[in-house]
């Protein structure tokens, strides 16, 4: 093959080239990767928080809900809110479903009863958002083993449990046909909820980051294997959320992680992340983020996952390996302050 010498042509290759590269990288031609409306939802940890928020958005733009979390009084109240979202729509989505089911997520038994309840009630699973989960904050060496536990089993398996049987039934039957049809991708997904905590080491978060960063590393696998059954799998990793968890976990937070936090971070309201983490979702990112610093430590951090808007997700990526050296070397540098004010903890009667 001849390379073309007519700088005329060679001039409009390259323009043609960056333009298909660019609307690729922007998503000015991708469409919508995650339309909701008439879609059956299951939202896990939706009684208050982001789960909460997620369901009202969910249900605001017609979608079917089914929310799930043990406390059934939390669950009333936010059933609440989210049918009056649904009784204010009825004029534009038409008979949308709301369901309401009361299971501890992290026993295998109960995520699968969670399932079946909320398919006899809404319909098949076609899109299953795991947002349960919680973290306990504190230092490694003085958690007790049952602390350990809880994390694992608040943020890993009660998401695993029940992706696991949605996975199952989703791949033997067919897709339900969609009450809306669009141009839009109506492929089933299951989405989890790990955090930014999943990117980078945070001093005091060692019960938490572990599940976290579990659940995005099944998040990786689990993509290249629904491939196989045209299932999407993405995991929304968000920065600080004002939330009740959030309250909950301040009252034990190392003061240490609280600076790091208090300095690194702007928490956000949950609609705030529910509203990025579906828009980030809908453009078909693997692991959506609602904020510029979670994006930052996700560029820094991305690796092999897939990212939607390579060419400007790759320069981030140059750019925040770098920056976070940086950022790195002060975290760093506050705990060895700390370690300088204490003292070794068996030097100073801390053992
Ligand atoms: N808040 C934050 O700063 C951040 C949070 N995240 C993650 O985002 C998600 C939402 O956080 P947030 O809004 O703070 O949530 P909250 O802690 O305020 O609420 C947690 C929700 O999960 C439910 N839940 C907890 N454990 C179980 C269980 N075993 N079975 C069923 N439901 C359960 C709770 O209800 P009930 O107790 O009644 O079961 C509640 O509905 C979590 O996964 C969290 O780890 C990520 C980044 C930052
Ligand atoms: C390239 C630059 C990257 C910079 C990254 C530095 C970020 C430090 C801020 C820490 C924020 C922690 C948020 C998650 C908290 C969480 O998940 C819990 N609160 C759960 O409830």
């Amino acid at each position: 093959m001849t390379l073309p010498d007519n700088p005329i042509i060679i001039g409009l290759t390259t323009v043609a080239a960056l333009f298909v590269a660019t609307s690729l990288t922007m998503g000015f031609f991708t469409k919508n990767q995650m339309p909701v409306a008439g879609r059956n939802i299951i939202v896990t940890g939706a009684s208050q928080g982001m789960g909460k928020a997620v369901a009202i958005l969910l249900a605001s733009l017609g979608a079917n809900v089914a929310i799930v979390a043990r406390d059934l009084k939390k669950l009333a109240a936010a059933a609440d809110e989210i049918q009056a979202v649904m009784n204010a729509n009825a004029s534009k989505y038409p008979d949308q479903k709301l369901a309401v089911i009361s299971a501890d997520l992290s026993e295998s038994e109960n995520a699968q009863r969670a399932v079946a309840e909320a398919e006899a009630q809404i319909g098949e699973t076609e899109i299953l958002w795991c947002c349960a989960g919680g973290a306990n904050p504190g230092f490694f060496r003085d958690y007790q083993p049952s602390d350990l536990e809880w994390a694992m089993k608040t943020n890993y398996w009660s998401a695993v449990y029940i992706a696991h049987n949605v996975i199952q039934k989703m791949t033997s039957r067919p897709p339900p046909p969609q009450k809306y049809p669009t141009d839009g991708n109506h492929q089933r997904k299951i989405v989890f909820t790990s955090s930014l905590v999943a990117f980078c080491p945070l001093v005091g978060y060692s019960s938490y980051s572990g599940p976290k960063a579990a659940l995005r590393a099944l998040t990786d696998t689990l993509r290249q294997e629904c491939l196989l059954y045209d299932i999407g799998v993405h995991c929304c990793c968000p920065g600080s959320i004002i939330s009740p968890g959030l309250e909950t976990e301040n009252l034990t937070k190392p003061a240490i992680l609280k600076k790091i936090e208090e300095e690194d971070d702007k928490p956000q309201t949950p609609e705030d992340v529910a509203k990025y983490c579906l828009e980030e979702l809908q453009r078909g990112q693997t692991l959506p983020v609602s904020s510029f610093i979670a994006r930052a430590a996700r560029a820094a951090s991305v690796g092999p996952t897939p990212r939607v808007g390579f060419l400007f997700e790759t320069l981030l990526t140059w750019v925040c390996t770098i920056v976070y050296i940086f950022v790195r070397g002060g975290h760093d540098g506050l705990v060895l302050k700390e370690r300088k004010a204490k003292g070794l903890p068996w030097e100073s009667g801390q053992a």
